[in-house]
């Protein structure tokens, strides 16, 4: 099976032209061997690039434990990048058919990618998250099962479910020990991701994840979507903000309120291509 690897900050996934190879389910049955960084490809997690009826092109991506997701932010950098140099699109700006909805990356001149990630869900029946109360979870309390330390968690969806938590120094948490028992605590009934975020000075943080179906990785774009959805209703940050992570750096821009769509701006890069026995 043909394939190409893609990265975008460190968040690195195998790309699967559906076109060439239709058997999505057996391919995507084995997302956690092609994954795999000894035995397999090694990614983050395996994307499809498949037709859509909705949108010029749909995307679906699957994590490397073999969960699949509504979404990926990096990904979809790298979606409409190699749409575009596969010629499966003519415009720079596209529409992407996502579990998220429609989404509408946009190639700009620098080799950035500007997508339009609609607009971030707030409420707690749609992150889901339980235990809250039913409005909207911006800042309450969570204990983690794990280490019994309480944390002040801010909810946000961005059609994936993300538990945002403030921190004075990110490098001081036990992301692997902490972030798998936030990602699979009960108040989740999908599960989470988890994203620590430090506020450096005016708007700019730094930010570590923990990815629900992958555990740590170098970024996650949906991640920091909520992490400045977060900042901005916490007070934190106002309408934009750049977001160094492990891997590399994001600018998000968001005007506020629940109607508002959050634009993320940030790199995409091919790495290879090659072929897989599967
Ligand atoms: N692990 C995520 C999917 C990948 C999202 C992340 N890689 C991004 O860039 O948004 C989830 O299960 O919701």
């Amino acid at each position: 099976m043909h394939f190409t690897k893609w990265q975008a900050c460190g968040n690195d996934f195998v790309f699967i032209n559906a076109a060439e190879n239709p058997d999505i389910k057996s391919i995507s049955d084995q997302a956690k061997l092609i994954c795999d960084r000894h035995y397999g490809v090694g990614a983050d997690g395996v994307i499809f690039i498949l037709p859509s009826e909705a949108a010029d092109l749909k995307m679906r991506i699957f994590n490397s434990d073999g969960s699949e997701a509504e979404m990926c932010g990096n990904g979809i950098r790298a979606f409409a990048k190699w749409a575009f140099e596969l010629g499966l699109v003519n415009e720079k700006k596209i529409s992407v058919e996502t579990g998220a909805g429609i989404l509408y990356p946009e190639l700009l001149d620098d080799g950035n990618v500007r997508v339009d990630m609609g607009v971030p869900h707030l409420s707690a029946k749609e992150i889901p998250v339980l235990g809250f109360g039913d409005g909207t979870v911006v800042d309450k309390p969570l204990i983690n099962g794990g280490t019994g330390k309480h944390y002040q968690v801010s909810c946000v969806s961005m059609g994936n479910p993300h538990c945002v938590i403030f921190v004075d120094d990110v490098n001081a948490i036990d992301l692997p020990g902490e972030g798998h028992q936030l990602e699979i605590d009960a108040h989740f009934p999908n599960k989470t991701n988890v994203e620590f975020a430090q506020k450096l000075s005016g708007n700019h943080f730094r930010m570590r994840v923990w990815e629900r179906g992958t555990g740590i990785t170098l970024a996650c774009g949906t991640g920091t979507c909520a992490a400045v959805v977060a900042a901005i209703l916490n007070g934190f940050a106002d309408k934009s903000a750049d977001v160094d992570l492990d891997g590399g750096s994001l600018h998000i821009d968001w005007a506020g309120s629940s109607k508002d769509h959050v634009y993320m701006t940030g790199p995409a890069v091919k790495v290879f291509e090659g072929d897989i026995s599967l």
